[in-house]
C-alpha cells in the first residue's frame, strides 16, 4: 500500500503492516489530507515489521509485552526515517520515550469489545472454551462465567477468526473498532458497557512524532480530537497510577458527556475470582480524582489482585 510516488512526500507515516494497522494508517492519511488540503500522494505510508507480528504462538505478556508493537517504529522515528507513527492507542505502553509525543488522537471509534461465537455473555454455552490472550478479557470473562475455560489465542484479526473456524475455541473476543475498520463487523456481537468494561484506550488511533519536530507537530494537530484526548489522557493516567502493565487485568471506561468525564474501572485477579470496582467524575485535565480512584483501588486490592499492580503504600 506504499505509494510509489516520484516526488518527495511531505510526510512519511510509519505503521505496522498488519491489515488492521494499514487500515488505521489509511484513515489517518485520509483525515490529514482532508484537513490540510493535500493530495494523498503527499503522505507516504511506510510499513514497518514489528516484532509482535513475528511471534504468534505465545501470549503477548509472556514474550515482552507492548514494546513488541512499538520498538521498531520507535527506532525508525528516532532515526528520522519516518516523520510520525500511527498506533492503536491500546497497544502503546503507558510510559513512552521522552523524545516523542502525541499531537493527534483521532475521534474514538466504537470502544466496545465484541463476542464472536455467542450472542452475549449469558448465551455462551456451559463450559465453553474461550480463545483470548488478553489478561483483562480472560479475567473479566471468568469473573462472570467461572464455568468457562480460557485458551491462548493470538494473531491478527483474520488469524483469530480462522482459529475459531477451525474449532480451537468456541468463542473469542475482538474489538468492535478493529472489526469495523476491516469491514467485518457482521460476525460480532458487541457487549453492553454496563455488563462489560473494555480496555483503556480501545478504539483510539494515536499519532506520535518527535517532540522537537515542530513542523510535524503542527501538521498533526490539525486532526487532533479534543474529546478523545480528554478520555484517553484520563484512562492512561489511571493505568500509570495503578502501575499496571500488559499483564495486569484492568478494565477502564472514561466517557465525556456534558463537559464532564465519567470513569469506571475494575481490577481482577487473573483467574477472575476477585474483582474490585470504582468510579470517578471530573473535569477534563483534572486528574486528581483519577489519582484518588487509583489509590482507593490499590488500597482495596485483594491478595489475588495486588501483585499485578503497584504495591499499595
Ligand atoms: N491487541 C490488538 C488490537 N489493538 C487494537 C485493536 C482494536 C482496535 C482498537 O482498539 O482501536 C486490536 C484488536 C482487538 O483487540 O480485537
Amino acid at each position: 500500500m506504499t505509494e510509489a510516488s516520484t516526488s518527495t512526500p511531505r510526510l512519511r507515516l510509519g505503521t505496522r503492516n498488519s491489515p488492521l494497522a494499514m487500515a488505521q494508517a489509511v484513515e489517518t492519511r485520509t483525515r490529514l489530507c482532508a484537513a490540510l488540503g493535500w493530495a494523498e500522494e503527499e503522505v507516504e505510508l511506510v510499513p514497518v515489521l514489528a516484532s509482535g507480528d513475528k511471534v504468534l504462538d505465545r501470549p503477548l505478556a509472556e514474550i515482552g509485552g507492548k514494546a513488541l508493537w512499538t520498538k521498531e517504529l520507535d527506532q525508525w522515528l528516532g532515526e528520522g526515517r519516518i516523520d510520525a507513527s500511527v498506533h492503536s492507542a491500546k497497544d502503546v505502553e503507558t510510559i513512552r520515550p521522552r523524545e516523542f509525543h502525541f499531537p493527534a488522537f483521532l475521534p474514538r471509534a466504537d470502544r466496545r469489545d465484541c463476542l464472536v461465537g455467542a450472542a452475549s455473555i449469558a448465551a455462551i454455552p456451559e463450559g465453553a472454551i474461550i480463545g483470548t490472550s488478553a489478561p483483562r478479557r480472560a479475567a473479566q470473562l471468568l469473573n462472570l462465567r467461572p464455568d468457562c475455560k480460557v485458551v491462548t489465542f493470538r494473531g491478527n484479526v483474520a488469524t483469530r477468526l480462522g482459529k475459531l473456524e477451525a474449532g480451537e475455541a468456541d468463542v473469542t473476543f475482538l474489538a468492535a473498532a478493529g472489526l469495523e475498520r476491516l469491514g467485518q463487523s457482521e460476525v460480532a456481537h458487541p457487549l453492553a458497557q454496563d455488563e462489560w468494561i473494555p480496555a483503556a484506550a480501545q478504539g483510539v488511533i494515536a499519532i506520535e512524532c518527535r517532540a522537537d519536530d515542530a513542523e510535524t507537530t503542527a501538521l498533526l494537530a490539525a486532526i487532533d480530537h479534543a474529546a478523545t484526548r480528554a478520555e484517553l489522557e484520563a484512562e492512561r493516567a489511571l493505568l500509570a497510577e495503578l502501575g499496571g502493565t500488559c499483564h495486569s487485568p484492568v478494565a477502564v471506561l472514561c466517557e465525556l458527556a456534558n463537559g464532564h468525564l465519567a470513569m469506571r474501572a475494575a481490577l481482577f485477579s487473573p483467574d477472575g475470582a476477585e474483582r474490585i470496582e470504582g468510579s470517578a467524575s471530573f473535569a477534563p485535565g483534572d486528574h486528581a480524582p483519577v489519582r484518588a480512584l487509583a489509590a482507593d483501588l490499590l488500597a482495596r486490592a485483594t491478595p489475588g489482585i495486588a501483585p499485578h499492580f503497584r504495591a499499595a503504600g
